[in-house]
């Protein structure tokens, strides 16, 4: 065994007890960390990218003669010359930066290498939304547990799967399934995501989630145009943005009060109205809670003084990440159940109402969706207009 310097001793420790016993072969190995011996180098946390690119003669490189980009070395000599390499899984980079824009870049990076489209329009379907995805045309389909550094889905309904595709001509990626806080992920990681979609090119993101209807008004299968939210979670200190701020995706202090495109709200009701939906189209604020239980009668009863007309687990937490990052964003709720507000009551909210109400809508939403999509005026700054396809 080599002498490491001690950065590099530290991290190989650190791998080890994270249980990379035998660092040469973790599979899912998304950053290099090379610790150069030049005192003035200091230690440099680098992709693998810029591994290959910057340093051609490393002894990662000689041991695969050509590495393609993305293709990160899974053998690591250890020499004494000049540089010491280790392939650490993100678990091991987590600890000094969190889901920051290096691994952020690499998986968007390492997507866009296989996608068949740049896309410019980014869906997120919620519970029993999952066929928004199936409308997308040529598709290319990861499933969430083969992309480096994604979480993966553990709710029944959401299948799990990153669709790219083209709707209406548009270049699209859609979430065929999303991540909740209480799945136990930080919230940073569910909503990473939103980062990655920007990272590949994305424009507008469009939002689905089912939630339970607060307002009295509203009825089982009402979609509603989400025109603001409460962040029950952020009340707490809760926000995906805590922790330092990542400059490179946007700024400390964003604002909220234009978070749901305005322009985008009156295209769903123009294309409502068109495609005579008008009688269940709502316009509402959605309240964020952590779940997974769902409320009870008093706390119903305090939303709605509030001012929420819906309730749910999801979405607001993106929604905070797209817009700091520059996205524009629209989004719906499908009211899937009537929250219980009443102690003579017998309703019971369950996930079972929430994917049945999905199912039957589905039909609708989709059509909304994709009709919003067509009409959608979203440039690519990737310059020439077939830059779109990759
Ligand atoms: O918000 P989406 O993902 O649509 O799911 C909603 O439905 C689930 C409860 O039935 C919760 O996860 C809630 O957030
Ligand atoms: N919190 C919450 N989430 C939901 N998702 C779907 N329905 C509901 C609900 O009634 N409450």
């Amino acid at each position: 065994m080599v002498a490491l310097p001690p950065a590099g001793r530290r991290l190989f420790e650190k791998g080890r007890r994270l249980g990379l016993h035998n660092l040469v072969e973790v599979g899912k190995v998304c950053y290099v960390l090379a610790v150069w011996r030049q005192r003035d180098e200091g230690r440099k946390l680098i992709s693998p990218q810029d591994l290959i690119s910057r340093s051609p003669c490393t002894s990662a490189s000689r041991y695969h003669s050509r590495p393609k980009v993305n293709q990160v070395p899974t053998k690591v000599a250890l020499n004494r010359t000049s540089l010491y390499l280790h392939c650490m899984s993100t678990k091991v980079v987590q600890g000094s930066r969190r889901y920051g824009y290096e691994e952020c870049k690499a998986t968007a990076d390492w997507l866009l290498d296989q996608a068949p489209v740049r896309p410019l329009v980014g869906i997120v379907c919620g519970s029993g939304l999952g066929g928004l995805a199936d409308m997308l045309k040529d598709q290319k389909i990861f499933n969430y547990g083969d992309i480096p550094n994604f979480p993966k889905s553990t709710v029944h309904g959401h299948a799990g799967r990153l669709v790219f595709g083209t709707l209406k001509g548009k270049p699209c990626v859609c979430m065929q399934g999303r991540f909740h806080l209480y799945e136990g992920y930080p919230i940073q990681k569910i909503t990473m995501p939103m980062r990655i979609f920007k990272l590949m090119g994305v424009k507008t993101v469009i939002l689905t989630n089912a939630a339970g209807g607060l307002n009295q008004d509203y009825k089982v299968g009402d979609v509603m145009i989400i025109k603001d939210h409460i962040n029950m979670p952020g009340f707490a200190g809760i926000n995906p943005l805590s922790g330092p701020n990542e400059e490179s995706f946007g700024t400390r202090f964003p604002c909220m009060s234009d978070a749901y495109d305005r322009k985008l709200q009156q295209l769903a009701q123009e294309v409502g109205a068109e495609l005579g939906y008008s009688d269940f189209l709502r316009e509402g604020v959605y309240c964020v809670l952590g779940g997974p239980s769902f409320e009870t009668i008093a706390e119903c009863r305090m939303l709605t003084r509030l001012g929420a007309d819906a309730v749910g687990m999801s979405t607001v937490h993106e929604v905070i990440v797209a817009r700091h990052c520059g996205m524009q964003v629209f989004a719906l709720s499908l009211i899937t159940n009537q929250a219980v507000m009443d102690y003579d009551s017998h309703e019971k909210a369950n996930h079972e109402e929430v994917l049945q109400t999905g199912e039957q809508r589905s039909l609708q939403l989709v059509k909304l969706v994709s009709t919003m999509v067509a009409r959608l005026d979203v440039a690519s700054d990737y310059t020439n207009g077939e830059a779109h396809h990759c």
